[in-house]
């Protein structure tokens, strides 16, 4: 390489030119270079342009001491007619040397051509513009140019994005071979497909660091080029794969086509970052990488699918997974689908996007956890969701759990080391391998404490492949405030600050949670946090982006005016909102149902000097989503419907909530309908919150509006003399007195109880229950009418008792039924009863008596 140089044909000048009755005014001129009598290079055509200018770079192969020519031709464009030498000129590096003399490389040496034919032959005939430099030097100018050029690429979008890929194909059509101008042609293939991608968006966050890859490649070429002949193969095929851009028809209706292309172009250059800047054993990775490049370009060529060649990869080591899959199975994962979940709307949230996979792709002395905070709703499960699928797409995601507070079955603390074994080992064949022999040796483990689990199922199975891992893997735990409680999650919190950080370093872990007091007690100073603020600008820009385009679709499918929402009104929206996403996501939700502009003009009304926080937007969504005030059949139904699906223990369809609520009459698919700005469902499958924080809303009775808790007569029913049936206003009061999570507790709780596995907690808390609020609870049976419920609980609760030992449970329990069995109809009819008539005439020594009769009363009656 050392005496290699670099020849850069700069411009054609003087040339006189005769038209022809088959050329137009002006010629098609471009230079061809010749080395001992053999074309070895040639410049692109320059049509009608009689001076023209190149910016052409040509390495001059060894021996640099041959006869070289450059030769001016003109293009005659037609198969059938050769093109026509105008002129030449005759010289050798050695000759080209002597002239440029002391200045160097920066001298443009002003060369005669001489004539090629006719009279002209051999007379001066125009002249050509040459610099000459050694590879080293050429390596020095291009890097300044490729980071000029980086400098100087926008990532944002503009109009003119077709027009300007039209301009940079203009000028990329040569052949390029020379290391340095194919750096620099790939740095303009790249910002091609910048362009494309800045159009579609989807390709920002690989295009950002495939910027950074290139700008690395110049830095190694400038350090290594003398050594590293494997860098230089690779940067030959990476130029390779790129020179596809340059063959693109780029009409619109193929953009997209194209975009998977330079998608997957991109991604093999991240792929090198990740693996050139980190991550070992890189020369022989980088041999893999070349080999994987060429296989790309072959599948483009071949017009194969591109993932098909990453499949089948996959396929081959897949066989020998399934083998090992039974060993897996026995870690009894959590079920994670993340196919509902929302990804980033394009456009929104890119800085945050681009640190997140910087992080993840570059290493640091940092430490491999970073902590992604912020409140309910601003978005970081949407970001995890994101950065998940991006790293999923390059091969780098190692397990992705995401938790969930209203289907504790998957929130479970205890099965987080489990479920991060399994999806490591569906993810890596290797780290699948050590797992499965893990188990094979030792099943025990999967049932042992966490600490034993995290030893045995992933630091060890690890370490031991890490010879075997180049580049970074990604563990997500997606909402860890939702994973069971702060005492429940208390070992698996120390577990991640005491043991995590021991993993490979190439093993990254990204954490989101709210901040609440015990993971800010464990991660805030250990951990590297980023925390997404709402108040920020970017925020706000972030929804304002959202609310456009969703009021746009609102829009179109309403077919509301063109003029709607209106600037105005969506500028209030996006103040209203604080740049929280949730507020906004449900605003929309809520304005795409019964008449859209009613809707706006409601919550943009809200505009007062008070803040419209999130509960306010519930309230008001709530409220005007059905006929709460005029109709106290939907008031109650809703009550209990919304109550099946914030407090079941496992999400529920329509059919299995009317079995429960209705005896199986169809009543919740009415009511299911009026609720979809903040429940996601569709008949037949399973309703669920659309945001835990509507959950959160609802059960927090300081939030959602206050209810009392159960205590005697919960309705404040003046008289005593009057049925259930014909108190006044009692519908009313139940709706302000009684929670729908109180109702739904006091009906359905036991059902609930018989299906989960015994726990010593629960056993407490019926005997609580009932010990000391039996008669409360027939109170609230009493007036919801549902006083049946009353005796399929006791049974349950006999049950309970009679596995968890407790004869004092037993015994009351006993007594109980006696007394609802007696009592029932009374105490259906009217709840004052339950006081008046039911409890008096309970023997004096009954279990019921002598908690609830009160002392002087007992006193008396004996
Ligand atoms: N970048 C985004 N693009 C489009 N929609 C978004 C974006 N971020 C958030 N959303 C919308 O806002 C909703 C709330 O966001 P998300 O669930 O990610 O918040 P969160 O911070 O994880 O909340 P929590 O702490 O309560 O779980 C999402 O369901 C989604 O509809």
């Amino acid at each position: 390489m050392s005496s290699s140089y670099s020849l850069l044909v700069q411009s054609v000048t003087g040339i006189s030119w005769k038209p022809g009755p088959a050329h137009g005014k002006k010629p098609n001129l471009y230079v061809a270079i010749y080395q001992d009598g053999v074309e070895i290079k040639r410049t692109h055509t320059i049509k009608r342009e009689i001076a023209p200018k190149w910016d052409y770079l040509a390495n001059i192969p060894d021996p640099a001491s041959s006869p070289i020519s450059l030769r001016v031709f003109h293009d005659s464009s037609f198969p059938l007619v050769p093109d026509k030498h105008l002129a030449t000129l005759n010289t050798s590096i050695p000759a080209l040397l002597d002239q440029r003399g002391s200045e160097g490389d920066t001298k443009v040496l002003r060369l005669d051509l001489i004539g090629a034919d006719g009279d002209q032959k051999g007379r001066p005939f125009g002249t050509i513009s040459v610099r000459l430099m050694k590879v080293a030097e050429v390596a020095a100018v291009a890097i300044d140019k490729v980071q000029k050029a980086i400098e100087g690429v926008k990532l944002s979008g503009t109009e003119s994005t077709l027009m300007k890929i039209g301009g940079i194909l203009e000028h990329s059509k040569s052949t390029v071979e020379d290391l340095v101008s194919s750096l620099r042609s790939m740095t303009s293939k790249l910002s091609i497909i910048v362009a494309i991608g800045d159009e579609l968006t989807t390709i920002h966050p690989y295009a950002h660091i495939a910027w950074k890859v290139l700008t690395a490649v110049y830095q190694t070429v400038k350090k290594q080029q003398e050594t590293d002949d494997k860098l230089l193969e690779l940067v030959d095929t990476m130029v390779d794969v790129y020179s596809f851009v340059g063959d693109v028809d780029f009409l619109a209706d193929k953009i997209k086509g194209v975009e998977d292309k330079a998608l997957a172009i991109v991604k093999q250059t991240v792929e090198y970052r990740a693996v050139r800047s980190t991550w070992l054993r890189a020369d022989e990775k980088i041999y893999d990488l070349a080999q994987t490049l060429i296989k790309l370009k072959d599948s483009f060529e071949g017009r194969l699918a591109v993932q098909s060649l990453f499949l089948s990869a996959k396929m081959l080591k897949g066989v020998e997974a399934l083998e090992q899959s039974d060993a897996w199975k026995k870690l009894n994962p959590l079920a994670m689908n993340a196919g509902l979940r929302p990804m980033c709307l394009p456009g929104t949230r890119r800085k945050i996007l681009d640190d997140v996979t910087e992080w993840v792709t570059v290493p640091s002395e940092a430490g491999n956890i970073l902590w992604l905070s912020g409140v309910a709703g601003s978005g970081k499960s949407t970001i995890s969701t994101t950065v998940s699928e991006s790293l999923r797409e390059l091969d780098r995601l190692g397990a992705f759990l995401f938790f969930d507070r209203t289907d504790p079955s998957q929130s479970d603390p205890g099965a987080v080391i489990r479920t991060i074994a399994y999806c490591l080992a569906l993810s890596n064949h290797r780290i699948g391998s050590v797992i499965a022999a893990v188990i094979h040796r030792d099943s025990a483990v999967i049932n042992a404490p966490i600490r034993a689990q995290f030893k045995t199922l992933l630091l060890e199975p690890l370490e031991a492949v890490q010879q075997h891992i180049q580049g970074p893997i990604l563990i997500i735990l997606d909402a860890l405030d939702e994973c069971g409680d702060s005492d429940s999650r208390a070992p698996l919190l120390a577990l991640l600050c005491d043991e995590f950080p021991k993993l490979p370093r190439f093993f990254r872990l990204l954490i989101t949670s709210r901040r609440q007091a015990d993971i800010i007690g464990q991660f805030q100073s250990r951990f590297k946090e980023i925390h997404l603020d709402t108040e920020v600008p970017s925020s706000t820009e972030d929804v304002e982006l959202f609310l456009r385009h969703e009021m746009s679709h609102i829009q179109q499918q309403k077919k509301l005016g063109p003029e709607w929402p209106g600037e105005d009104n969506l500028l209030t929206l996006v103040q209203l909102s604080g740049g929280l996403f949730i507020w906004a996501s449900t605003a929309t939700k809520f304005m795409n149902g019964y008449r859209p502009d009613e809707r706006l003009k409601i919550l943009v009304t809200q505009n007062n000097a008070k803040r419209f926080n999130l509960d306010d937007l519930y309230s008001v969504a709530l409220r005007n989503s059905g006929p709460w005030d005029t109709d106290t059949t939907f008031a109650q139904d809703a009550h209990a419907v919304l109550a099946c699906v914030v407090l079941g223990k496992v999400p529920m369809t329509d059919q299995t909530i009317d079995m429960l609520l209705y005896s199986g009459t169809q009543r919740s698919q009415d009511v299911l309908s009026y609720l979809g700005c903040v429940l996601e469902w569709t008949p037949g499958q399973e309703a669920r919150v659309l945001h835990i924080s509507f959950a959160d809303y609802l059960t927090d009775p300081n939030r959602s509006g206050s209810y009392p808790e159960l205590r005697f007569n919960i309705c404040n029913l003046e008289d005593s003399h009057l049925g259930n049936t014909t108190a006044p206003g009692l519908s009313e009061r139940v709706k302000s007195m009684v929670s729908p999570q109180l109702s739904y507790s006091c009906c359905f709780g036991f059902n609930h109880i018989q299906e989960t596995p015994f726990d010593l907690l629960v056993l407490g808390s019926i005997h609580s229950l009932l010990l000391h609020q039996f008669l409360y609870w027939l109170e609230v049976l009493s007036i919801l009418g549902e006083m049946q419920s009353a005796t399929t609980g006791l049974e349950v609760a006999a049950e309970y008792a009679k596995n968890g030992e407790d004869i004092e449970l037993q015994n009351f329990i006993t007594d109980a039924s006696i007394f609802v069995a007696a009592f029932a109809s009374i105490i259906a009819a009217s709840a004052p009863h339950i006081y008046l008539s039911a409890l008096p005439f309970s023997p004096v020594r009954s279990e019921i008596a002598q908690r609830f009769v009160p002392d002087t009363i007992k006193r008396k009656l004996a």
